[in-house]
């Protein structure tokens, strides 16, 4: 065995270079690898150099725009509502948990941790799971829902005149069985990294820092793998994501809220979110091309049909009535989409999977886009028959924060 060519986690491994690029050739029949295949040989056999930088990357949390949104897609996901304690009528307390929840994300998401008490007789301020952990471009996202402004009909903190202009209460959809006690809320935070242990972390030192202003209300947590720079995809084993709106032009457009807002809400957005269960047993149970029908997409390429490449346009003359596509595209609506699989465990009642998806989407006109993209699919999608929307929500997300200011700052000064 040539030596010279070893790093030390080959060395551990016990194999060459030259070796591991000889199987890694073998295993796929021959075909060089380029660099990005090599980059994943490399990781698969213990070099995880690469892999190591990117779980110390962090993303600036304050900017003109919140973090989270246009940032590339973490692999994990935690979405979460809170509502504001009963006990609370002084809108004093909210600035004080905004001021705090500012700082400590402000701190999570460079890596850093907040400084224990020299004092051992206390509690420790940061909980610890992640200390030896990066920061795995860690996102805290901040939004506000319709019923933190109003609630049974009541204007809570004085704030409704600055309510932003499309946040309603959501709507009734075709074919929902929401579960209220995991739709909606007060506040909604989410939390993204490319370590689940790190979101988790930051989300949990959030709901500790909350304790009295503000409690949680429900939370989901979420995954999503795929090649870099491919398109991922669902728990039905499709590409999802092909027809996103990706480009920077096009999301200045279909994302950023402009000055018809109110002055603190301008170049923010709106979270609109959708907990869709997968009937996974029955969809499994289908034919490849009916499945196919459904979306108006090939499985494998994810090409829409008629089409060879995956982001070639649709054709919608080729388009079967009800299939998703079809619809989504034919309302001719834009959003930006963000979802995030979820799974958890078995449903006790049938003995099935409790899989899904976890829709969210950003828009800045969610009345003119996300919720009539909403109504047509309720009405009438093909993907209806393996599906059941559970949860849902709208949440006003502000501008980015500014250095030295804090969340919503300038909703309440
Ligand atoms: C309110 C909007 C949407 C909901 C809810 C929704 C649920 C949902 N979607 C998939 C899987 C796919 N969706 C795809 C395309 C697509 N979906 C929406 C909107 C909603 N989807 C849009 C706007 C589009 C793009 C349409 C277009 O212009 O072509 C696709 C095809 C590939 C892609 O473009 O991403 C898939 C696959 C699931 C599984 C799901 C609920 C469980
Ligand atoms: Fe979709």
């Amino acid at each position: 065995m040539d030596r010279d060519d070893l790093s030390t986690s080959e060395q551990k491994k016990g194999y060459s270079r030259r070796e591991m690029l000889k199987m890694t050739a073998l295993a796929g029949g021959g075909i060089a690898l380029g660099a990005s295949g090599l980059g994943t040989a490399l990781e698969l056999f213990g070099n995880t150099g690469a892999a190591d930088a990117a779980k110390t990357a962090t993303v600036p949390f304050f900017g003109s725009h919140q973090a989270g949104i246009t940032t590339a897609h973490q692999s994990y996901g935690y979405l979460a509502a809170f509502d504001i304690d009963p006990s609370i009528h002084d809108v004093a307390k909210i600035m004080a948990l905004f001021i705090s929840w500012t700082r400590l994300s402000a701190t999570l998401t460079q890596g850093k941790r907040e400084a224990n008490s020299s004092n051992k007789e206390l509690p420790p301020n940061d909980t610890n799971e992640a200390r030896d952990l990066g920061a795995a471009n860690l996102t805290i996202t901040f939004g506000l829902g319709h019923s933190f402004f109003i609630k049974g009909g009541k204007d809570r903190f004085g704030l409704a005149n600055q309510m932003p202009k499309q946040l309603t209460a959501m709507p009734k959809i075709a074919h929902e069985t929401l579960d209220p006690a995991i739709s909606n809320g007060d506040i909604c935070v989410q939390v993204c990294a490319d370590i689940q242990q790190v979101a988790f972390h930051a989300l949990r030192n959030l709901i500790k820092e909350a304790l009295g202003t503000a409690n949680i209300r429900w939370m989901e947590s979420g995954f999503l793998n795929g090649p870099k720079g491919k398109t991922p995809r669902n728990l039905f084993g499709f590409k999802d994501g092909t027809a996103n709106v990706t480009d920077p032009e096009s999301q200045n457009e279909v994302v950023w809220t402009g000055s018809d807002e109110p002055k603190w809400m301008r170049g923010g957005s709106y979270l609109g979110y959708r907990k869709i269960k997968m009937i996974i047993e029955t969809w499994d149970r289908d034919s490849y091309s009916d499945q196919e029908q459904v979306f108006g997409r090939k499985k494998d390429s994810g090409a829409a049909f008629g089409r060879k490449h995956e982001h070639e346009p649709v054709i919608m003359s080729k388009q079967p009535a009800d299939s998703h596509v079809r619809l989504a595209h034919g309302t001719g609506k834009k959003i930006f989409r963000r979802a995030y699989s979820y799974t958890n465990g078995i449903q006790a009642a049938t003995g099935n999977l409790d899989a899904g998806l976890l829709f969210i989407a950003y828009q800045n006109k969610p009345q003119d886009s996300f919720i009539p993209m909403l109504r047509v699919l309720g009405k009438s999608d093909a993907l209806n028959e393996y599906t059941d929307h559970v949860a849902t929500g709208l949440f006003a997300v502000p501008a980015g924060i500014k250095k030295n200011d804090y969340f919503a700052q300038h909703l309440f000064e």
